[in-house]
């Protein structure tokens, strides 16, 4: 796959095979994270990778909050979100059952421009992670939602008040890969303005 045909082939993937991922590839698409551009060259990210009952854990914490997060899905059509409830809360309860889970961390910072700055610079790295995974034939999925059972993952995985949580992503080699989402303006009519 050439370049551009990774980033038009990554997709968030909520199914994984239960196949291992090799360290060495874990190693290939952490370490692309790593080469990603950061503020002052901080290189603020920090990366944990979770898996086994650790793992499990994670999933069942999310499970529940996915099982709270989707109540209304069901009834209110206009609410529904990207997936069946029920498809939803079984992803999230396994994490689609992937073996591994990376969690992104960055140094907390009090002032909020470098707060910004780090958030941004771990923003990078995620996307070049997700991007290398996608060029390995692995799959990931950017995730915020598991960060409303923060205190919890905080505990479990003994991340001390200094750090921050960004993201959170499954890795595993993909069981199903979704249709493209289209984009809001193909053309770039809208979202673009030349200014000369
Ligand atoms: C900041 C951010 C947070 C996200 N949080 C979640 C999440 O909590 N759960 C989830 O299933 N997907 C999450 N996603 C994935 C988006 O739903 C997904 O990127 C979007 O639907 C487009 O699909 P695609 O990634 O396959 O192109 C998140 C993506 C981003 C960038």
């Amino acid at each position: 796959m050439d370049f551009f045909e990774v980033i038009r082939n990554r997709r968030s993937i909520r199914r994984f095979k239960s196949d291992p991922v090799p360290r060495a590839e874990m190693l290939k698409i952490l370490d692309a994270a790593n080469w990603a551009p950061s503020a002052l060259n901080l290189q603020p990210w920090e990366f944990l990778v979770v898996s086994g009952a650790k793992k499990n854990m994670l999933g069942s914490n999310y499970g529940k909050i996915a099982e709270d997060y989707t109540k209304d899905w069901d009834i209110a059509p206009d609410k529904k979100g990207f997936m069946a409830r029920q498809e939803f809360i079984q992803f999230a309860n396994v994490y689609g059952g992937a073996p591994v889970v990376v969690v992104v961390l960055i140094e907390a910072h009090k002032e909020p421009r470098y707060q910004k700055a780090f958030l941004e610079s771990a923003s990078a790295a995620m996307e070049n992670m997700l991007l290398a995974a996608t060029a390995l034939g692995l799959g990931g999925c950017w995730m915020t939602g598991p960060l409303a059972g923060e205190s919890y993952l905080r505990e479990i995985l003994s991340i001390p008040d200094n750090r921050e949580i960004v993201a959170i992503s499954p890795v595993g080699y993909p069981l199903a890969v979704p249709e493209a989402r289209p984009r809001l303006d193909p053309d770039l009519t809208r979202k673009v303005s030349w200014l000369e």
